[in-house]
This record gives C-alpha cells, sequence and structure tokens, in this order.
C-alpha cells in the first residue's frame, strides 16, 4: 500500500513542487530578505544560490557556502538516523517525541524539504507524525508548542469568522481537515491540543496523496473542553471554559462553515474526531450543502470494508462469499456505526438482499455488551443494528464479548471501542473456535496503547492462521520456523491517496457526487 502511495504523491508533488529546485514553479515570492528565510514554504536554509541570494535581499544574511538540496537532505537523515541511535534504550515516549521534534523543527524552517524526507521515507515516518506519536503529541501539545500552523476559530470568536478567515496566508485551499478535539484518538476529550490531528493528517494527504501543501489547512474549532486536567492547567492553551453544547455549538461551526466555503467555495472539509453525537449530526447538517465528510465515519466504513473483502479473498473464497460472514463489531460510536452502515449496504448489493436481511449477519456491542431491540434507552444512531432478540439465540440484551464470540464463533471481530486489551487471552482463544478457517482478527482502535490487542497476542493466542489488522502499526510477529504473522494497517489515512487522486483530477463538487452516487 505504501508504495502504490508513494508512487502517486511522488508523481503528484514533483508536479506540484519540483525536487530539484525546492520552490513550486508558478509561484512569485512577494517576500525579501529575512522575511523568506522565516517563511517554511518559501526557505531553502542554506540551498539559496548566490543569483536568488542577490535577488532575493539574502546576500549576508546566510553563510557563504551554498549547500545543495540533497547535501540537506543527506545531513537531516544523518541527524535523524544520529538521533536514533543516541536515543536507544530510552523509553518509547522519550523517543518518539524527540523523533516528533526533529521532524517538527523541519516542517517549521523549510517544508520542501520536509515533505521529501517524509515521502521518501514514509514507512518509517508516518508512526512519527501520525499514529501512534501524534496521539501523545496531543496530550502534550501546550507544552510542545513553538510556532503556529493551521487555524484556531474559538467560541470567543463568534461574529468575527467571515473576516478571520482572510487572515490566511494561502489564495487557494483546497483541503481542510477539522476538529472540535473532543474525541482525538481513542484518547477522549483533548480541547485545543487536538490540533495535532489536522496537522498530522494533512501531512499524509501531502506525503501520500501528493496534495500541495501550500493548499492544505488544518483547523481547530475551540468551544472548551471538559477535561478537567486541562482546565486546571495553567499552561493551556485553549478555552478554560466547559464545551459549548446543543445550539450555541452549532451556532459556531455554521458560521465557520459559512466563512470557509465563502473563500473557498470547493474547499473540501474533513471532519475529524468529532465526539460521535456531534460527528453524525455535523454530518447531516452540512452534507447537502457543503463539500465535505467525516473522515471517522466514512473514512473508517471505507478502509474497513476494504479489509473485509480483503479477508475473504485471503480466505481463498470469492468476494460474494463476504454475504455469508458474521462480522461482531465491537464499539458503537462514530466508527463502528459507520463500518456497520457501509458494510451492511455492500452486502445487500453484492447479494441482492435488501439491507433488512443484510444486517441479519452483523452483530455489534457497545460498553454496555450486546446491542438489542430490548435495551432502554437505546442510541437511535445503534437502533438499526440492534438485534431482536429471536435472532440470537443463546444471547441476551448486554450480553459480554466473550459470551457473544463463544456463541456466534463470528468470522470477524473488529474493535473499534478505544478499549485497549478488550480482546484479552480469553476472548481471542475464543477466536479459535470461529466458524471461519481463517477467521479475522482487527483492532482498530488509536493509538497503540488503545488497541483492542497486540499483533503478538492474537497470533499467540487467537492462532498463527488469522488475518490480523490494526489502526496503528505493529511489527509484523515471528512465528518460529520462519514463519511470520503479517501486519496489516486498517487506519482511514490509506484513503487519503484515493482522495488526493480524486482531488487533482475531479472537482470537489464531482468528488461529492461520486461519494453520493456510492451513498458514502
Ligand atoms: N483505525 C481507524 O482508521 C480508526 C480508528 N478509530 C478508533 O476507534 C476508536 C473509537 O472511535 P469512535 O467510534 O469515534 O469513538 P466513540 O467514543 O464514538 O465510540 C466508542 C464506542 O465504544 C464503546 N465502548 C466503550 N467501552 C467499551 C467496552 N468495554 N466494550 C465494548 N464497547 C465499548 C462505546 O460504548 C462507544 O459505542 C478510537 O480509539 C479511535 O481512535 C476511529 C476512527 C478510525
Ligand atoms: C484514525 C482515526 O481517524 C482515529 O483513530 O480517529
Ligand atoms: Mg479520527
Amino acid at each position: 500500500m505504501w508504495k502504490l502511495a508513494r508512487l502517486v504523491a511522488a508523481s503528484n508533488f514533483r508536479r506540484a513542487r519540483p525536487f530539484s529546485t525546492a520552490i513550486p514553479l508558478p509561484c512569485i515570492v512577494h517576500k525579501r530578505g529575512a522575511d523568506i528565510l522565516h517563511d517554511p514554504w518559501f526557505n531553502k536554509d542554506t540551498g539559496f544560490p548566490l543569483t536568488e541570494r542577490d535577488r532575493l535581499g539574502l546576500r549576508g544574511l546566510l553563510p557563504p557556502r551554498v549547500i545543495s538540496f540533497q547535501q540537506q537532505y543527506a545531513r537531516f537523515m544523518e541527524s535523524y538516523r544520529s538521533l536514533e541511535r543516541n536515543t536507544m534504550g530510552q523509553p518509547e515516549g522519550v523517543v518518539s517525541l524527540a523523533k516528533w521534534r526533529i521532524l517538527n523543527r523541519l516542517h517549521d524552517r523549510n517544508e520542501t524539504l520536509y515533505y521529501r524526507v517524509l515521502i521518501d521515507n514514509i514507512k518509517d515516518f508516518a508512526p512519527v507524525i501520525y499514529t501512534p506519536t501524534v496521539g501523545l503529541v496531543c496530550q502534550n501539545y501546550s507544552g510542545l508548542f513553538r510556532r503556529p500552523r493551521g487555524m484556531y476559530f474559538s467560541a470567543k470568536d463568534k461574529g468575527e469568522m467571515m473576516s478571520m478567515i482572510y487572515n490566511w496566508p494561502a489564495h487557494q485551499v483546497d483541503m481542510i481537515v477539522i476538529t472540535d478535539g473532543s474525541r482525538i484518538l481513542g484518547l477522549g476529550d483533548l480541547g485545543v491540543q487536538g490540533i495535532g490531528i489536522p496537522i498530522g493528517k494533512l501531512d499524509m494527504y501531502v506525503a501520500a496523496a501528493g496534495i500541495n501543501p501550500q493548499r492544505v489547512l488544518p483547523i481547530m474549532l475551540d468551544v472548551g473542553t471538559n477535561n478537567k486536567k486541562l482546565l486546571e492547567d495553567p499552561l493551556y492553551l485553549g478555552l478554560r471554559q466547559p464545551r459549548l453544547e446543543g445550539a450555541e455549538y452549532l451556532a459556531i461551526v455554521d458560521e465557520f462553515m459559512e466563512a470557509v466555503h465563502t473563500r473557498w467555495p470547493k474547499a473540501i472539509v474533513q471532519f475529524e474526531d468529532f465526539q460521535a453525537k456531534w460527528a453524525f449530526e455535523t454530518l447531516e447538517r452540512y452534507r447537502g450543502r457543503f463539500c465535505m465528510f467525516n473522515d471517522d465515519v466514512q473514512g473508517t466504513a471505507g478502509v474497513a470494508l476494504a479489509g473485509l473483502l480483503g479477508t475473504v479473498r485471503a480466505q481463498g473464497r470469492p468476494l460474494s462469499d463476504f454475504s455469508n460472514q458474521k462480522i461482531v463489531v465491537v464499539g458503537a460510536g462514530s466508527a463502528g456505526l459507520g463500518v456497520l452502515k457501509m458494510a451492511v449496504q455492500a452486502v445487500s448489493r453484492m447479494s441482492g438482499n435488501n439491507e433488512t436481511s443484510a444486517k441479519k449477519q452483523f452483530f455489534v456491542l457497545d460498553k454496555d455488551g450486546l446491542i438489542t431491540k430490548a435495551r432502554k434507552n437505546l442510541d437511535p444512531a445503534a437502533a438499526p443494528f440492534a438485534k431482536e432478540l429471536a435472532d440470537v439465540e443463546g444471547l441476551r440484551e448486554g450480553s459480554s464479548l466473550i459470551e457473544v464470540v463463544k456463541t456466534l464463533k463470528p468470522h470477524v471481530l473488529l474493535g473499534l471501542s478505544g478499549v485497549g486489551g478488550i480482546f484479552n487471552e480469553e476472548v481471542l482463544k475464543a477466536m479459535r473456535g470461529s466458524d471461519s478457517p481463517r477467521p479475522a482478527i482487527f483492532a482498530m482502535s488509536n493509538p497503540t496503547m488503545n488497541a483492542e490487542c497486540t499483533a503478538a497476542d492474537a497470533f499467540k493466542h487467537a492462532g498463527d492462521n488469522i488475518v490480523f489488522a490494526s489502526g496503528s502499526p505493529f511489527e509484523n510477529v515471528d512465528l518460529g520456523n520462519g514463519r511470520v504473522g503479517h501486519v496489516n494497517q486498517a487506519n482511514n489515512m490509506y484513503l487519503f491517496p484515493g482522495y488526493g487522486l480524486l482531488f487533482t483530477d475531479v472537482s470537489a463538487m464531482r468528488m461529492l457526487e461520486i461519494l453520493e452516487v456510492y451513498n458514502f
């Protein structure tokens, strides 16, 4: 997958920002002197040739020696490798943050070099700029903050957003990722510190999809936080107030959406890591009016479905066999319900059955166990997937995960619960009794510590023949005798190259029409 993503990125990125000149061809620089050196979009550090130094008023502002782009690249990679050597044996969190810092400093200084090293080393660097390290970065963002990136719209900016949006320096923006910080990965409400997620996601768009980095915009919509620790932290950088709710909340999001689409009517707004109630409500509220989608609901569904179909193929079965798989989804939030909706649609289309009958093979649990129609206060979003008690013989409302696995013997166990380790030894061992000769275990929650199980535990307890995928990366597992337990990554970022191609080749509206056609 990375190979394909790199090919896409390399071809598109070179078109947008040629490797050899380090500044995008169509770009006219209106700045001079130190302003250029302090602008990561234009800065080439010591790479400015003498002619440019004269033309741009840089003579004397840099050491005399001109260092080529290739030499700068090699020097950065050497510093990175030396950091790896020098931090060997130190705690994982310390090492990850040190790696993030060195990459972030480059991002802040010289974007061309940053994206070049990122594209060329995407497999090594994705876990640093994205999950799992981005989770740690968000948890510590107020302390790590040095230079602003993206835009911040807060509840205090009500009435000002239409003018604020024109403060963004780029004339054109194609892709926006916005969060309100209310459910950052499986880490909960991180308030303004959640900005790390839009930044990391957009880095993946540039590196894996070849989107022009000058045309992306990370956004934090700060409506307060209910995280007590952050509210009490004197260095917390966000609004120190409880989250807005109800109409007050929606008024802020409405104003932002109007402002952004007034300035850039074709920009696509990706909603990311909103708590489930707002994820669903904003999706319904805006999808008919604006170019937008929800990555956790829709992007995750696309990747999970690809993984589920891939599993059928890995079992040596025809794809039509997908309609016979028993699938247990653990987690009935924005991601779990998004996956269920799309998977049910896929089954009903493949089998020619209606959705009611396609739903029969899907089972969903939340923190209160198996969801059935007998549940009191059944969440309306989960209601379409709640089972009739008559259809789950041997089970009851609220049956535990282990009861469900032992009774149903599912072909697939898919976790989007945010609860680390919930696929424990007992549950994994019970998957040995699966009706499938090659059961699938997808531990999709992020970051790593929130994964439902580790890859090593999955192969150890559920057996060598499983198909395993996780939201955050794990190393392949050594099964002995030269055999390898392959770890696949099931993360919505794998859709970004696809979106990227759509953005470059079709207009945003056309893309949304395509998504609508597929009822995505
Ligand atoms: N791999 C990927 O591409 C993606 C992974 N995720 C991950 O999925 C997780 C959940 O995300 P959302 O659905 O947005 O969160 P959410 O907060 O909307 O939903 C979490 C769900 O898990 C349930 N849950 C909590 N404890 C449980 C337990 N002990 N047993 C069973 N269910 C339990 C909750 O009741 C709720 O239904 C997060 O860790 C997130 O990082 C989310 C989107 C994409
Ligand atoms: C991957 C992702 O979007 C999440 O964990 O929320
Ligand atoms: Mg997300």
